[in-house]
């Protein structure tokens, strides 16, 4: 029994500047524990709600200040006296005490950030490190180090739409560890930032660190990033595979009922995205795509899932928003063939972990994501590992709230009982590498 003592929660800053929250619990028995909630630029519309002030001559409206209020009043309340062991029960609580099915009264902010900080106080409490403590939670027998994927080429929202496609993300599929992992990637993100100085392209960092030159076409970008691993003495393919991140919800028009790519002028429908993304899988070494159509474009996805499902991992994001029921309304309908896992769009631990049990029975790959706005939280690499998803993507390893989740992964690796998730089976097959 670890029982909560306080819980007080406060008003910090995210990467982008923004004010976010965080919390404090304190048990009883004097130990404490820490977590703070990150925040999307590119969010989907059926995502938890994060509550924000809307008082547009504070923060530009942007203040968390009624949730941090949350925090130390209705949530400190009912909190009180709990046990911080019993995760499951602490997590229907909020919820119920919330009342509403997306976390719109108190906020999935308060909500989210007191979740993660229970989990964290029972992992202290109990002398577990913060990934022993998740793979209980989540029954997992053998937790593993996950395979990432690391923002090289950013556009979209996070870069001021200087590219349509908002990610191009390397993926070290020839490392046998995350150390290893971590030097690939580093390495073909400077090879790419060398590339872009000798051809004049811009070098300055996107909100995750990742570089971007304003490729105009998704080709362009790719043939960049090609490039980019080659000249870092590596191979396309074997050594490094690329993942993109189309966030097709920003792209979608949705009184014209199309794409737009303002980069080209061009309006794309559905079929014509399918064959945009489906030709860059023939020339490119692709092994997954996020989000490469519409949050609600379900019949679009049910027909690319049937043309690439089978040769690379379809990832929903936007379109899952780590969301049982969305989730399972993918896996029945058979669109895609994985699930972008973020802790504040689900809104509690319990929720998120439920996720993913969900997707890996159904075969679906979990990938552990961050937000485009982080904090030096590490909670995520832990998460990764406990939960054994396999997969994580937390931006470039440019920026210190990114390598505060790559650092705290590479410390994990010094358990020397834990396997490191090897990518191609991974990838390829419709098991989720299982
Ligand atoms: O789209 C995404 O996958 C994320 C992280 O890259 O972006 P955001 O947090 O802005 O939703
Ligand atoms: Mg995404």
């Amino acid at each position: 029994m670890s029982i909560i003592r306080t819980v007080h929660g406060r008003q910090i800053f995210d990467s982008r500047g923004r004010p976010t929250v965080e919390v404090d619990i304190i048990l009883e028995n004097g130990a404490s524990a820490r977590a703070s909630v990150p925040s999307g630029a590119s969010t989907g519309t059926h995502e938890a709600h994060e509550l924000r002030d809307g008082d547009a001559s504070v923060f530009d409206g942007l203040g968390v200040t009624s949730a941090v209020e949350h925090v130390n009043g209705e949530i400190a309340a009912a909190l009180h006296g709990h046990d911080v062991d019993d995760q499951r029960a602490i997590d229907e609580r909020l919820r119920n005490l919330d009342g509403t099915s997306t976390l719109s009264r108190l906020g999935a902010n308060a909500v989210l950030g007191t979740s993660l900080a229970v989990c964290r106080a029972s992992a202290v409490a109990s002398g577990l490190p913060l990934y022993r403590r998740i793979a209980q939670l989540a029954g997992v027998d053998e937790p593993v180090l996950p395979m990432p994927m690391v923002n090289i080429l950013s556009g979209g929202l996070h870069a001021g739409r200087g590219m349509d496609v908002q990610d191009f993300l390397a993926v070290p599929v020839a490392a046998t560890s995350a150390l290893e992992a971590i030097q690939l990637t580093s390495r073909v993100r400077a090879a790419a930032a060398g590339l872009c100085a000798e051809r004049g392209l811009p070098t300055l960092l996107a909100d995750e660190g990742g570089l971007s030159p304003g490729c105009r076409t998704g080709e362009e970008a790719l043939e960049l990033i090609t490039e980019s691993i080659l000249a870092a003495g590596l191979q396309p393919g074997t050594d490094i595979a690329i993942a993109i991140d189309v966030a097709a919800a920003s792209l979608y028009d949705s009184e014209a009922g199309d794409y737009h790519l303002r980069r080209q002028e061009r309006h794309l429908s559905t079929a014509e995205m399918i064959d945009m993304v489906s030709s860059w899988v023939d020339r490119f070494a692709i092994v997954s795509i996020e989000d490469p159509l519409d949050e609600d474009d379900w019949a679009g996805w049910q027909t690319l899932t049937k043309r690439l499902g089978h040769r690379i991992r379809l990832i929903g994001d936007d379109l899952f928003t780590t969301n049982s029921e969305r989730l399972a309304r993918g896996i029945s309908q058979g669109v895609a063939n994985g699930v972008l896992v973020k802790v504040n769009q689900n809104g509690t631990l319990t929720g998120t972990l439920d996720v993913v049990a969900e997707a890996r029975a159904a075969g679906y790959a979990p990938v552990v994501s961050a937000r485009s706005g982080e904090t030096e939280d590490d909670f995520l690499a832990d998460l990764a590992v406990g939960t054994a998803a396999g997969q994580i993507k937390i931006g470039s390893v440019r920026n210190s709230e990114r390598l505060a989740k790559y650092n705290q992964l590479v410390r994990i690796a010094e358990d020397p009982t834990l396997g490191f998730r090897n990518l191609p089976a991974l990838a390829l097959t419709a098991d989720g590498g299982r």
